[in-house]
């Protein structure tokens, strides 16, 4: 394949491609990649660049940069002031992006190396499937910044492991391993560095891309319209909650709590 071609696309979001091929890099190691409003929206105009191209464009690979996480979450910093109204809004944005990955009709492979925590998972959940290195983690934390998934968690991750599954991670909050990942069908595959994660995920766009477009660009929508086909509804939910979770102190004292790197002291309300 030729030389990929680097363009700068927007602060903290980079574009690179190879033909048909668009790797999309977040790239804010300082933060972990965290989802700012500049980064959610610069993706969001990526993927809606990438959608205008349709056909063009074969395959996507989205990942992290700095070799410590794919994307650590939302911002924690920038929700600290947000107001309930602001802390919907800021949800609508996340549901907007993950639409737009879902909308491209070409197949969108999820690179994580690191860490792919709240946020992060799921913009990775809003991918096709996930690719991970070994020692990537996975998880829901929110609550423990007293929040709840507001970027599409609570609707993809019971159709990736199961609602049982996704009621354990989220109501704790843990974090779990590449193997664990794999094992609960919530990561496909499994590599053991970054390059032979991306290198894997290539295979992959490639052994798609010799298949006929308008096929796997008709599977797509059906796989993605069917299983949202009460989409709409639940995130309607998801959005709303996420705003009433901005009403409690116990998220005031989430984020204050990590901000000032110490453990939070919940009251239940
Ligand atoms: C219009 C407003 C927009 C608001 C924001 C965007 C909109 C969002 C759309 C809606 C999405 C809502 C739903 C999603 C919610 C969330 O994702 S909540 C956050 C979930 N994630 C977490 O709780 C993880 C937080 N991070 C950690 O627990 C730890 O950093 C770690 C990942 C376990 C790594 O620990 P360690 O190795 O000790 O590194 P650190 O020193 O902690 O981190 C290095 C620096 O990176 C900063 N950082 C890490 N994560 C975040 C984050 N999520 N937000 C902001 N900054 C983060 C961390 O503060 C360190 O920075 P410095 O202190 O300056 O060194």
């Amino acid at each position: 394949m030729a030389e990929p071609s680097t363009h700068e696309s927007a602060p903290d979001v980079r574009v690179e491609r190879d033909g048909g091929l668009a790797i999309v890099t977040i790239d804010r190691p300082k933060a972990l990649n965290a989802l700012s409003p500049d980064v959610l929206s610069a993706l969001l105009g990526v993927v809606e660049s990438l959608a205008a191209e349709g056909s063009a464009v074969r395959g996507v690979l989205v990942t992290g940069a700095g070799g410590r996480a794919f994307v650590a979450g939302a911002d924690i910093r920038s929700m600290a002031g947000l107001t309930p109204e602001q802390g919907e809004e800021a949800s609508r944005l996340g549901h907007r992006v993950a639409a737009a990955i879902e909308g491209l009709s070409a197949p969108v492979i999820a690179c994580v190396d690191g860490f792919a925590l709240g946020g992060g998972l799921e913009l990775a959940l809003a991918c096709d499937f996930i690719y991970a290195t070994d020692a990537s983690s996975f998880g829901q934390p929110e609550v423990h910044l007293g929040l709840i998934p507001g970027f599409g968690g609570t609707v993809r991750l019971p159709r990736a492991v199961g609602l049982a599954r996704a009621k354990e991670l989220i109501y704790t909050g843990r974090r779990i391993d590449t193997a664990e990942a794999v094992a609960i069908g919530l990561v496909v595959r499994s590599f053991p560095d970054r390059e032979s994660l991306l290198a894997g995920a290539r295979a992959t766009l490639a052994e798609v891309d010799a298949n006929a477009a308008p096929a796997v660009a008709l599977a797509k929508r059906v796989l993605v319209d069917a299983a949202g086909r009460r989409t709409e509804s639940a995130t309607d939910l998801e959005i709303a909650a996420f705003g009433d979770a901005f009403r409690t102190n116990d998220m005031r004292e989430g984020v204050a709590a990590f901000m000032e790197k110490r453990d939070p002291v919940f009251t239940g309300v």
